[in-house]
């Protein structure tokens, strides 16, 4: 049975889904650092919100896990990276908060016009500050986006029903879908110039991190305000306090800082300042829908190997994933053949799909042959981190489809290059799900997959079985099946041996002596 960690606050529903679905599940929010590199090991996935960081260290550590789960968006907690290295899936939930994360902000967008939290504050001192407190309509003002998928889209609609002109800045705004979200899709110096109130909502990345700095918040209007609810960091906080003092900004609404808990910051204390603790993603309904989700989506891949909303691996449907798993097994059995059978750096690996698997989400197919072939030079290779590993290498992979018609319903073939040789299997599943080999280096050869084979190519002259099969009885080794095949313009042959015992090193140099035989390999599956 599986087991999950949920180390963070996360609505208990994820822990009645985990349990309802079979998973052993330990709920432990607030799980200190320390605790958690040593517990981790037992664990095949981690449930974790933000505050949970999982870091390379905790990656070493978690010897059995497969997936972390984000409860949320942003995954900037969890080294996606290392991850991938030590193929655990990383997945979030796009969606579950998105809504709630832009209601935040719009909140945060009144907060500021009308000063609510600092005209709260001193009404309940006992203070009536009628006049200190005076806003700003929103109105006919302009709103600038910087970042414009799930949650900007949701704060520009909401924006255009408080008849706001809204401004977008994000490079992967299409511009017919500026027209549908009725925004208009800008640079950012002309959002910088003409934005009354800015919000961000883009991930933190090399290229938004400081996004605002004193540069940019020179070139803004006298009186723009700006709120922030997507992740510390896009705004360079010393930079905007000086502007805050100087005037030239009116007013910041941060839900999100550098560090975090955020005890102290340079912007506390500002009176046009109003500051939330990272609750962007905090409703009831937000945090049901994340917690279902994750849950879900990690049980889904614990159980049935279904991917979804994965960072680092392709996704696989609930649908797709029985019917993929049969080929990703072949995929990896016939990846493994090549991969035995190579000793060499590896140039390339092909994957070519015919008839039924033309038809298929190639990505986990491709991933499992990569898998198979790396298996046997490296260990901790698997289908989260085999792409990764094959790059790092150097290795070119292709996938073709082909639209001919195969001999077999359905048929793989893994091609592996060298410098200076080429391995060839073609595969097929009998009956929908039952691997079988049905080709080597175009021969046609039909064989299953044996725990212990022997494979052996040689000169296509009589005597050669015989011989074989004395050598193995008299090394004590028992054939369970023989498969030949040869090419049909005559000459090379190819047998495929499953066999009952280990054959031993001594046996194979004494095969590999016979005058027919070429090469012998002992390939295990
Ligand atoms: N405060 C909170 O509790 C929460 C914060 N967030 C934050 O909000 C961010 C946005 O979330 P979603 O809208 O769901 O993500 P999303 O991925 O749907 O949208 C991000 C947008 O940013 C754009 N973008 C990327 N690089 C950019 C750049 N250099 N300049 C301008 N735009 C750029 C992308 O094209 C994309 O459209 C998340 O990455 C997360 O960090 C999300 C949920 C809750
Ligand atoms: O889980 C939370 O409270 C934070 C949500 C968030 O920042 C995200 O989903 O990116």
């Amino acid at each position: 049975m599986p087991k999950v960690l949920i180390s963070d606050k996360l609505s208990e529903q994820a822990v009645e889904i985990f349990r309802a679905r079979g998973i052993d599940t330990d709920f432990r929010p607030g799980l200190p650092a320390e605790e958690l590199l040593s517990v981790i090991g037992e664990y095949d996935g981690l449930a974790v919100r933000s505050a949970t960081k999982v870091t390379a260290e905790v990656l070493a550590r978690a010897s059995n896990l497969k997936v972390v789960g984000r409860a949320g968006i942003g995954v900037d907690n969890v080294d996606t990276k290392a991850a991938t290295e030590h193929g655990v899936v990383v997945m979030n939930t796009p969606f579950g908060n998105a809504v709630t994360t832009a209601e935040h902000a719009i909140a945060m967008m009144f907060a500021l016009a009308r000063q609510i939290p600092q005209a709260d504050t001193s009404t309940q001192a006992g203070k009536w500050e009628k006049s200190k407190f005076m806003g700003v309509e929103l109105t006919g003002k302009t709103l600038g986006l910087v970042g414009c998928g799930n949650i900007g889209s949701i704060v520009a609609d909401r924006a255009r029903g408080l008849r706001m002109r809204v401004l977008a800045y994000d490079p992967y705004l299409s511009e017919q879908r500026a027209i549908e979200l009725g925004v208009r899709k800008v640079d950012l110096e002309e959002l910088f110039a003409e934005a009354d109130i800015i919000t961000l909502h883009t991930p933190l990345t090399d290229s938004t991190r400081g996004i605002i700095n004193a540069e940019a918040l020179a070139t803004m209007k006298k009186g723009v305000r700006i709120v922030n609810c997507a992740r510390g960091g896009l705004v360079v906080e010393e930079d905007l306090r000086a502007a805050l003092d100087s005037g030239h900004v009116a007013g910041a609404a941060f839900d999100v800082f550098v560090t975090e808990p955020a005890t102290e910051n340079v912007l506390f204390g500002h009176p046009n300042v109003v500051c939330t603790p990272h609750l962007g993603a905090a409703t009831s309904e937000a945090q049901e829908k994340v917690a279902l989700q994750i849950a879900e989506q990690m049980s889904d891949y614990l159980l049935t190997g279904a991917v979804s909303n994965a960072i680092n691996v392709p996704s696989v449907t609930a649908e797709e994933a029985p019917i993929l798993r049969p080929y990703m097994r072949l995929a990896e059995l016939m990846g493994s053949f090549c991969g035995q059978l190579t000793r060499s750096a590896i140039r390339s690996i092909q994957i070519e799909l015919e008839g039924h698997a033309a038809e298929l989400n190639a990505d986990p197919i491709k991933a499992a042959a990569i898998t198979g072939v790396l298996r046997s030079q490296v260990d901790s290779v698997n289908m989260v981190n085999a792409p990764t590993m094959a790059h790092q290498r150097g290795i070119d992979i292709s996938v073709t489809r082909h639209d001919r018609e195969p001999d077999y319903q359905t048929l793989l073939r893994v091609t592996v290059t060298t410098g200076t040789r080429t391995r060839e299997v073609v595969g097929t599943l009998i009956g929908g799900d039952k691997p079988r080999l049905v080709g080597v280096q175009g021969i046609g050869v039909e064989a299953d997959f044996a725990p212990r084979m022997l494979y052996v190519r040689n000169y296509d002259k009589p005597g050669f079985i015989g011989a074989l099969g004395s050598m193995l009885g008299e090394a004590g080794v028992n054939i369970a099946t023989f498969h030949l095949g040869r090419r049909e313009s005559g000459g090379e042959a190819i047998a495929l041996v499953e066999v009952d015992q280990r054959v031993d090193d001594a046996v194979l140099a004494s095969v590999k002596a016979l005058p027919q035989v070429v090469r012998v390999d002992s390939l295990s599956f």
